[in-house]
Parts: structure tokens; C-alpha cells; sequence
């Protein structure tokens, strides 16, 4: 985890577009820019309406082109985003849609990686080997749009202790962790392990063997 020096700086809302989502049961949703996002990325958020009065799911979800476009079976990022607009869907929430791919590293670095995770070397140790680190992220962008949303008190879906750990030294109250589920597949299998060995919560080793 990068050190966050900084406590996060506001952002603003640039513009709310109404937009239908098929992956969301044909529900409406607004997608909203911002200004000030430090980074210079064009983050964006997916909010679904949730009842007023209540803490909203959130689901900070970084870009994976491979998984999230073309459906990828390396890696659980497809089946993740289905499962947050499915359940937003039903209870509404704020989905980011962070562009930090590759976990910061962008796509093409990725792809280079995945050369290397062919030769038996997993994923964070193939970020290394080409001169990166294992995970790039940070989330005072997240933290920022977030408040700019009026938000600083959720409920996070996620199996990463590092965003819960990192929002919260922002200033986001996380009110409950709610773990996704485990997309585990023949191809995702060395990838998931990989990710439950880096301290994601997942409940894996039991079903990798079954
Ligand atoms: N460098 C690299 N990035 C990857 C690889 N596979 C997926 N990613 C990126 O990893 C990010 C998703 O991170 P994950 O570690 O799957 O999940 P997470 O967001 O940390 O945690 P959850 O909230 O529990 O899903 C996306 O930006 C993907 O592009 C890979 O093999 N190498
Ligand atoms: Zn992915």
C-alpha cells in the first residue's frame, strides 16, 4: 500500500448523465464526472439510486480492459462487475469505475505480464519482474469522489483489505465489509490463489482442491 500523506482533496461534480444499464436489469442509473480528479484519470462514477436515509453499497472496481470488455477468463474482474450491478440492481449503490488498470500499471504493461505468468510466475511477481509494483493503487481519488458525492459513510463490497484500510485513513466511514463472491473457474484458479496468498479474503484453498 502506497503511504497516504495527503488527506483527500475535493473533487467536484462535473456532470450527471442518466443512462440504462442492461447489466443492471435495464435499471437507470446516473453516470457522473468530476472536476479536480488529481490524477488527470477520467474515473467515473455508476450510481444506482439507493432509499434516502440509508448507507449505500459501494464498490470501488479498477479497470481491467481484458476481463471487463472482452470477458477474459484470467481473472474474476468480468464476473465481479456483473455481481456489484447485479446487486445494485436490486438495492441500488455507487459503483467507481476507477481507470487504474492493470492494478496502476495500465493495459499494455498487463499484457506484458500475463508473457510472464505463462512461464509459471504469478501475477504480483510478474509486476516486479518488469520493473513495477505489485499493486500501483491508491484510492484518494475514490475518497474524493466519494465525498463529492455527499458520501462518507458506506458499506464497501470487497475482498481487498487494502481499500477498506486505505478509505478509511481518507475519511470514509466503512460501516460493513461485504466480501464478493468467489468466481472461481479452471482458467481464474492460479490467479485467485495468487490474490488469497497477497491477503485478499478469499475463502479459496478449500474449493481450489474440491
Ligand atoms: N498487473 C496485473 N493486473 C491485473 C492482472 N489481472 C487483473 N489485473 C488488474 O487488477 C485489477 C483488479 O484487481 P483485483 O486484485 O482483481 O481485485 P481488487 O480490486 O484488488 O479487490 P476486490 O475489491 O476484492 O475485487 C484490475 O485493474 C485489473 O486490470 C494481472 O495479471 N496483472
Ligand atoms: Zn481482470
Amino acid at each position: 500500500m502506497n503511504s497516504l500523506t495527503a488527506l483527500p482533496y475535493p473533487a467536484s461534480i462535473r456532470a450527471r448523465v442518466p443512462i440504462t444499464l442492461d447489466r443492471a436489469a435495464g435499471r437507470t442509473a446516473e453516470l457522473v464526472t468530476f472536476h479536480h480528479l488529481r490524477d488527470d484519470q477520467e474515473h467515473i462514477a455508476c450510481v444506482l439510486p439507493y432509499a434516502p436515509q440509508t448507507v449505500p453499497l459501494v464498490r470501488l472496481h479498477s479497470e481491467c480492459l481484458t476481463g471487463d470488455v472482452f470477458g477474459s477468463a484470467r481473472c474474476d474482474c468480468g464476473p465481479q462487475l456483473d455481481e456489484a450491478l447485479t446487486d445494485m440492481a436490486d438495492e441500488g449503490g455507487v459503483l467507481l469505475y476507477l481507470r487504474q488498470e492493470g492494478r496502476g500499471i495500465g493495459l499494455y504493461n498487463k499484457l506484458d505480464t500475463y508473457v510472464l505468468q505463462d512461464q509459471d510466475i504469478d501475477t504480483f511477481h510478474a509486476n516486479r519482474i518488469i520493473g513495477r509494483g505489485e499493486d500501483e493503487r491508491d484510492y484518494r481519488a475514490a475518497a474524493a469522489m466519494l465525498r463529492a458525492l455527499g458520501l462518507t459513510r458506506i458499506r464497501l463490497l470487497t475482498n481487498n483489505p487494502d481499500k477498506v484500510a486505505q478509505l478509511r485513513e481518507l475519511g470514509i466511514r466503512i460501516d460493513a465489509v461485504l466480501p464478493t463472491a468467489v468466481h472461481l473457474t479452471d482458467e481464474n484458479a492460479r490467479y485467485l490463489s495468487a490474490k488469497a496468498n497477497s491477503g485478499h479474503t478469499l475463502a479459496l484453498l478449500k474449493e481450489a482442491s474440491a
